[in-house]
């Protein structure tokens, strides 16, 4: 036994599954989860005190590699005066000024705790700016685990098989539309009743792996929206600052009418935001009518958090840095798979993901088509090669400025190996 099996067979008795979110819990690669100790720059440390290099990278925030020094003494700071106000403090606006300063077309924002509360708040608020109740979200997105956004989702509900989650009344679900991403006409004839509130996506998909929207898509997206009075709502929990040095939004040079941010915003303290238009924020309680509270909500060690984060990410021009690595990753990976046919890879910035498939997807149904069975094997492989990836098909993987070429020399050489025993 393991003092990580050990620590599983405590945790099961005491939570459910023994982990706290369900990805955590290798249950589509098979083997018992590992429990760690450390987590330092691109690597985490086993509470066997064994290092493993690290690309989920806590599925995203840490950007700048774990414990950025600036961050942690960022941190320490703010704990010496005060862990939570119940009350309002100048480090929200010191985040929300950051924030708008950067961000195009984000002119307010409201601080929730995390990614699902921004989604949620995102929709219903939505909904209350058109007074329409139906919303548009595409299969194989995931933007949390509200009630009304499982449906089809990605990430943990599609690597555990469900389509939708037991415990969700058909009512709750009866106004989410699903879509198929990067198909313009699955979408349009949904609008076409003039219904709809609001279409909710990933413009750069994670948790289906990686899956960019193609440009036309996106600009699509933006015109039918325009043309049936429905609200375009950008989910860049994960995608922003690590496709972009600023928004995927950007990328594409679309301006959406909400978006919805977390992890990277919060340095990798629990944090989510919503915000956009002035015109629509305006709705939210105390100003308008619709209502979205949060007790730890603008919570002064995550705006801390946050706020030195995304300092050091724009002070440092961090993103050319993980672009440039990226890239360079690409290129050895590329050069590797390079004729292969059973095997694909594709990059965006600090994300990736190595297919095993033909060709690259470009929705849900694609992702599907995959070999679930050699990615469970890929996974162990490169465990026993103390490499973490994320434990399921359907998530992309993080990279940092703290990940170096040395790094991804491993990884390929240890792809390159995996692909000759694997046949
Ligand atoms: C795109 C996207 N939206 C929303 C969420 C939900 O965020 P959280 O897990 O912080 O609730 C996640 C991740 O879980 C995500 O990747
Ligand atoms: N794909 C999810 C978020 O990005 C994975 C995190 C989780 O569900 O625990």
């Amino acid at each position: 036994m393991s003092l990580s099996n050990d620590f599983y067979s405590k945790a099961k008795e005491l939570i459910p599954g023994g982990v706290d979110s369900p990805v955590r819990a290798f249950g589509a690669v098979g083997g018992d989860p590992l429990f760690f100790q450390k987590a330092q720059g691109a690597y985490l440390t086993s509470v066997e005190g064994e290092d493993y290099l690290d690309f989920v990278m806590s599925w995203g925030p840490a950007v700048l590699g774990h414990a950025p020094q600036e961050v942690v003494d960022a941190v320490k700071k703010q704990a010496e005066s005060a862990f939570s106000f119940g009350m309002s403090c100048p480090l929200e606006y010191d985040l929300a000024k950051l924030m708008t300063d950067t961000i195009d077309g984000l002119e307010m924002v409201r601080f929730v705790s995390s990614g699902t509360e921004a989604t949620m708040s995102a929709i219903r608020l939505a909904r209350g700016f058109t007074g329409k109740d139906q919303f548009i979200k595409f299969e194989g997105c995931y933007h949390g685990h509200s009630d009304g956004l499982l449906v089809k989702a990605g990430s943990g509900v599609s690597t555990f098989g469900t389509a939708s989650s037991a415990g969700v009344p058909e009512g709750y679900t009866a106004t989410t539309r699903t879509a198929i991403y990067n198909d313009l006409e699955s979408v349009e004839s949904i609008l076409r009743d003039g219904e709809t509130s609001a279409i909710i996506l990933e413009p750069v998909a994670g948790n289906m792996g990686l899956v960019p929207g193609e440009k036309d898509f996106i600009l699509g997206l933006r015109k039918l929206c325009d043309q049936y009075g429905a609200l375009l709502i950008f989910d860049e929990v994960m995608c922003a600052f690590r496709v972009h040095e600023k928004t995927a939004a950007e990328l594409y040079g679309v301006k959406p009418d909400l978006f919805c941010f977390g992890k990277v915003i919060g340095g990798g303290l629990p944090v989510g935001a919503f915000g956009g238009r002035k015109d629509v924020m305006e709705k939210l309680a105390p100003l308008g009518p619709v209502y979205q509270a949060g007790t730890l909500s603008g919570n002064p060690l995550a705006m801390a958090a946050g706020i030195k984060n995304l300092e050091v990410f724009l002070r440092d021009k961090v993103w050319e840095k993980t672009n440039d690595l990226g890239k360079s990753l690409n290129d050895k990976v590329q050069k590797l798979i390079a004729g292969r046919s059973d095997v694909c890879f594709t990059q965006l910035g600090s994300m990736f993901t190595l297919f095993f498939k033909e060709t690259l997807p470009k929705n849900m149904d694609e992702v599907g088509d995959c070999d679930f069975d050699r990615f469970g094997r890929f996974f162990q492989f490169c465990l026993k090669n103390k490499i973490l990836l994320p434990p399921s098909q359907y998530e992309a993987n993080f990279l940092s400025c703290a990940h170096t070429d040395k790094d991804f020399d491993h990884y390929v050489s240890t792809l390159e190996q995996f692909l000759k025993e694997d046949q």
